[in-house]
């Protein structure tokens, strides 16, 4: 007997039929673009309700509020300049968002990384499918939407996705097109990523080495995104609302524009007018470790007309071997007292990252489920 189609009561068609023979092709969203489709199908059209509670749609704001942007004048030692910026990462970290530039590194490997993530996307058909998968052990996953199955609602975007650190691929499980450029550059973020965590830890008045003592930071994942051109830029995101699991994200994106931060209430474009500068957000669970001293923020990306626009990606995060299951992030001692409880239960990295996986769909933020009672009186 034919199975009856499963239709989406609220949608009014069979989605699932529809994602299957999306992600059958294997070409993704670009393929889509490739074969001149000029209205968006309809897993990506965004349900009207959801684009209300986004808040504002359009117009993101880009006057009120300015995403700081802080010199990191990596080529000079001077202790004044290391503790204005200790100051005002400190600033930022409260909001959850910055730029920096003058990092430190070669404007030659980050315009190399985009174009290969470019270069990766726009090969062959043939040569690109065979790294087309969802099973996440791979060294080297690529396909459109990792949580295509899962979410309601489906993103203008194809991906790739690899573990850098701590232990990085073999280089012949990477694309030939862009395998030697990963490894270099995941090596730049894993600099940039320890100079960043001194930083953070100067910055809520702890010892420099804190964070990285706590292996905050010693896992990395990068992500090659890549955001064709969209024909109906209204319908649909290329991103949509989140924060990021981890405790730091370095984003490198290129000239297109598109990402916006959800700030009281309202949307704001992230400028990406800086070539070279780094988009960092702080995570979850650096919220969860400094009992909210620090936030992290809802970000997206919104289709555009233009494109295709290209991004990298790298989650700094804990490692995934055994302290992935068994290492406990709670709020850290220094920001916990009698006036200032704990905020948040302790969680492995795995148990929050499970808990976003099951939570995430609803687009409400995930920390909030670790809330402790305000009553709570654990010892300190
Ligand atoms: O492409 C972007 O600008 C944002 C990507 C992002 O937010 C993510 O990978 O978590
Ligand atoms: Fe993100």
């Amino acid at each position: 007997m034919v199975p009856a189609p499963r239709i989406d009561v609220f949608l009014g068609y069979d989605r699932e039929r529809e994602l299957k023979s999306f992600d059958e092709t294997k070409k993704g969203v670009k393929g889509l673009v490739d074969a001149g489709v000029t209205k968006i199908p309809r897993i990506f059209v965004r349900n009207p309700s959801i684009k209300m509670m986004d808040g504002r749609f359009d117009n993101a704001k880009d006057l009120k509020f300015g995403i700081p942007l802080i010199d990191f004048n990596a080529n000079n030692e001077n202790p004044t300049l290391r503790s204005d910026v200790v100051k005002e990462v400190g600033e930022a970290c409260k909001i959850g968002v910055f730029q920096v530039i003058n990092h430190g590194i070669p404007l030659s490997v980050i315009d190399k990384m985009l174009e290969s993530v470019k270069a990766f996307h726009e090969q062959g058909t043939e040569t690109k499918l065979q790294y087309y998968t969802r099973d996440s052990k791979k060294s080297f996953v690529y396909n459109s939407n990792s949580s295509l199955y899962h979410l309601p609602r489906t993103d203008w975007r194809d991906t790739f996705t690899s573990v850098m650190a701590p232990f990085p691929p073999e280089p012949e499980d990477l694309p030939p097109i862009c395998r030697e450029i990963m490894l270099e550059y995941s090596e730049h973020m894993k600099k940039l990523g320890a100079t960043l965590f001194e930083v953070v830890s100067e910055a809520l008045g702890l010892e420099k080495n804190c964070l990285s003592d706590m292996e905050c930071g010693q896992g990395q994942v990068l992500l090659g995104h890549y955001y064709p051109p969209c024909p109906e830029p209204d319908l649909t995101l290329g991103a949509l609302k989140h924060t990021d699991i981890g405790f730091l994200t370095l984003l490198l994106q290129d000239h297109i524009g598109g990402l916006q931060i959800l700030h009281e209430n309202e949307w704001f474009d992230v400028p990406s007018t800086h070539p070279g500068a780094f988009v960092v957000f702080v995570g979850d669970l650096l919220q969860l470790i400094t009992n909210d001293k620090f936030k992290s923020i809802y970000h997206r990306v919104i289709s555009k007309r233009e494109g295709p626009r290209i991004s990298v990606a790298s989650f700094l995060r804990p490692q995934v071997t055994e302290a992935y299951t068994s290492r406990l992030y709670r709020p850290i001692k220094e920001f916990v007292s009698k006036e200032n409880p704990p905020l948040y239960k302790e969680t492995t990295f795995k148990g929050y990252t499970d808990l976003y996986l099951q939570k995430w769909q609803d687009e409400t933020p995930i920390l909030p489920y670790l809330k402790l009672s305000q009553e709570s009186d654990k010892d300190y």
